[in-house]
Formats: structure tokens, sequence, C-alpha cells
């Protein structure tokens, strides 16, 4: 996206502010517990809340898409910003679904066409619908960090945004200027880690659902191993060795879903030689990852889903080179152990509770995998009946 902002912030941006910018990102997410006991607490907490909302439809076909994404909203939002939102929330409701709308209208045909012709603009309609939702989404995050910073006390940081606004206070006692810690950072960082930590999240969980619905002889044997292993007790982080099915069921939902297909573009920082072409440094490279998750000589059947990609003879969990839906290298996904957290432990409460089929008169078959194509692959819309186990 040829837009100003993307230039600073996280995702998009490149060099030394980058470069700082993740590594205060990276270690302020593991202060306030990343991939830790304090988050999987949060976590566990968050659960019981969607399992009480989805609760609420009492077994009938429902879109699950909003309550999935409202609760890994909530899990970036405590970290962000100090608290988590009730799902009837305006303010959370407005501010994932803009994200969800912004990224699905980034990877849109208009969209790209506009990144190779920038003067195209304001005569498309979807680019001033992109352009409309991240200003408001701007307008918000500076109304988030304006009632933080009332509030702010140096002696206690309350919130990833607390812990910039100290160090930049900091910095400036100290006459330190120039520094990365301005304004436009925070902003953009802060709506980078909620919008990546947000969506990719909940659209990984929604079509893990998705396909236990559509392979309920999988599904069955999901809940077979949990309830042998566990039984009705709160899964904890600990349990995952002992379910290696369910750890395969996930990791291959994660191959199987390819929801980052594209990656991020980069620029390279140097001049590279690659499968015997030229790259000069500085040339835009697109890591397309599909290309590696659905890699022919990596995975015996790459267009099935089919867990046993992650289980040796024996039915033991197995790592695979090729299994890269968060990347790889210096941009690797900077939230890869609070996604794989967070999807453990939703999936697995999940499961524990409810089964989830296809809406009455819908057959497996029918049940469409086709992706909604954006910036990221969603699962189209659909409805899944989530039956209560007892
Ligand atoms: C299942 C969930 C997730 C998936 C599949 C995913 C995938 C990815 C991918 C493919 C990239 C691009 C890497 C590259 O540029 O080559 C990325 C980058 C990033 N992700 Fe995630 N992500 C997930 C969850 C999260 C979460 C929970 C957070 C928040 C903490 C997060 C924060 C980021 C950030 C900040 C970057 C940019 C890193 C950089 O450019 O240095 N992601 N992610």
């Amino acid at each position: 996206m040829n837009s100003a902002h993307y230039q600073k912030s996280i995702l998009f941006s490149n060099g030394d502010s980058w470069k700082e910018m993740r590594r205060f990102a990276l270690s302020t997410l593991k202060d306030f517990g990343m991939g830790k006991r304090i988050v999987e607490e949060r976590v566990i907490e968050e659960c019981r809340y969607l399992i009480e909302e989805i609760e609420q439809y009492e077994g009938k076909a429902f879109d699950n898409t909003q309550a999935i994404c409202y609760a890994s909203s909530n899990i970036i939002s405590s970290i962000m910003f100090g608290e988590r939102k009730d799902y009837k929330d305006l303010a959370l409701q407005v501010m994932v679904d803009r994200d969800h709308r912004i990224i699905h209208l980034t990877g849109s045909s208009s969209i790209l066409i506009y990144n190779a012709f920038p003067w195209l603009g304001p005569l498309i309609k979807n680019w001033r619908v992109l352009m409309k939702n991240i200003e408001d989404g701007k307008e918000n995050g500076k109304r988030i960090i304006g009632e933080l910073k009332e509030t702010l006390n140096p002696e206690k940081s309350r919130c990833f945004v607390d812990a910039f606004l100290i160090h930049k206070q900091n910095l400036e006692e100290s006459e330190i200027k120039d520094s990365h810690y301005h304004d436009d950072n925070l902003l953009y960082s802060m709506m980078n880690l909620f919008a990546a930590g947000t969506d990719t999240t909940g659209v990984t969980l929604q079509w893990c659902l998705l396909f236990m619905a559509k392979y309920p002889h999988i599904q069955d044997r999901v809940q077979e191993e949990m309830s042998r292993v566990v039984g009705s007790h709160q899964i904890r982080m600990e349990d995952r060795k002992k379910l290696p099915y369910t750890d395969a069921v996930i990791h291959e939902s994660q191959r199987f879903a390819n929801i980052v297909p594209l990656s991020i573009p980069h620029k390279t920082s140097q001049d590279v030689t690659f499968q015997g072409y030229f790259v000069e440094k500085g040339t835009t490279v697109i890591p397309l990852l599909t290309s590696v998750l659905y890699d022919e000589s990596e995975w015996e059947s790459p267009h099935t889903f089919n867990p046993s990609h992650f289980l040796d003879g024996e039915g033991k969990f197995i790592r695979r080179d090729a299994f890269m839906p968060f990347s790889a290298g210096r941009r690797v996904c900077l939230g890869e152990s609070l996604a794989r957290m967070e999807l453990f432990l939703f999936f697995t409460y999940l499961l524990q509770h409810f089964r989830f089929t296809p809406p009455s008169g819908v057959t497996e078959d029918e049940l469409d995998l086709k992706p909604l194509v954006g910036f990221t692959y969603t699962a189209s819309p659909h409805q899944l009946c989530c039956v209560s186990r007892g």
C-alpha cells in the first residue's frame, strides 16, 4: 500500500525505525506476559466468556465470526490497553469490525490496481472506503492514547501504551532528541499490533471450527483424545504434549487455511542471488507462503486436510520445516507465541464444550471451503451449530 502511514509502524516499515519498534514491541509484549502464565490465565478467562456467548445460541446455527474475533481481540487489547471489553461493547465491535474491513479491502483487486497506479486512488470506490476506515482507526487510536495519557503513572505501567509513553518521557527528560519514540510510531505500532493480533488469530480459529464441522470423523478423534487425556478438567498449555492428535489438527488447520498467502512484501536489504536469479538491493519481494504450505515435495497430500502431516507412524507429533504460516527469518511474526497459545486454548476449550455441525438441511459436503480473498484468506460467510456436549 502506498500510504504514508505504512512507512512507520512495524508491519510495513524498514531500517532503524522498524528494528527499534520491533525490539521494543517484542520485549514489552514479553514483559506483559506473552508466552507466559499470566497471559495463559487471561486466555482461559476469555475462553469462559466466549463459551458463555456461544451458549446463548442454544445450538442454533449462527455466524461465529464476530464472537471469535472479539475474544481474540480482548487478549491483545488487555496487553495493549490494559483491559478487555464485553462483546456487546460498541467501541470493541466498531474497532474489530473496522480492522476486518481494512484487511479485506487491502487485498481487493481494485486496491492491488491502485498499488500499481497510485494516481487512480481517488477514482476507486474501495480506495475511498479504505482511506476513510484508516482515518477513523487513527482517530480512535489517538483517543485511546489520549485517555491513557491522562491517567498515566510513570511508576506503574499498566499496558503497552503506558510502557511506550513512559519510555518516551524518559528519553525526553534525558534530552535525547530524534528518537524513534514519537507519537506516530506509538499510534501505528498500536494499530499494527491490535489488527495483526486480532484478525489473524480469529480467522484461523474460525477455519479450525469449520474444518471440524466439515470433517466430523476428525472432530471425533480430537474429542476422543481430549476426553481420554484431560476429561472435563481445565486444559492448560502443558497438556499440549499429551494431545498430539489435537495439536496436529491445529497445525494442519493453519497449513491448510493458509491465511496469509502472500505474507508481507519487503525490500531486500542487500544484493542477493536466489535460485540463480540476481535480485538487486532494494527490490520488493513477496514471499509466497502458499508455495511452502502447499509444496508437493514437502507434504504427502498438500491439497487435502490431513492431520497425519504432523504425526509419525506411532501417532507422535512431529514438527515440519515447511510449516511456515508465521513466515520465517528476521520478519517472522512477532506474535507467534501468543497466537499459538490462543489457538491451542480457544480450540481445545471450544471442542471440550461443543460439537460443531453444519446447520440443519446442510450436509458436510456442502460446507464451502473456498476462501474470501482479501489481504488474508477468510472463510466465506457461513453458519455453524455449536451444540453443547452437556
Ligand atoms: C494465527 C495467527 C497469526 C498468523 C498466521 C500471523 C502471521 C504473520 C505473518 C505471515 C507475518 C508476516 C511476516 C513477514 O513479514 O514475513 C506476520 C507479521 C507480524 N505479526 Fe503475525 N500472525 C498471527 C498472529 C499475530 C499476533 C497475535 C500478533 C500480535 C502480537 C502478531 C503481530 C505481528 C507483527 C507485529 C508482525 C510484523 C513483524 C515485522 O514485520 O517485524 N501476529 N504475522
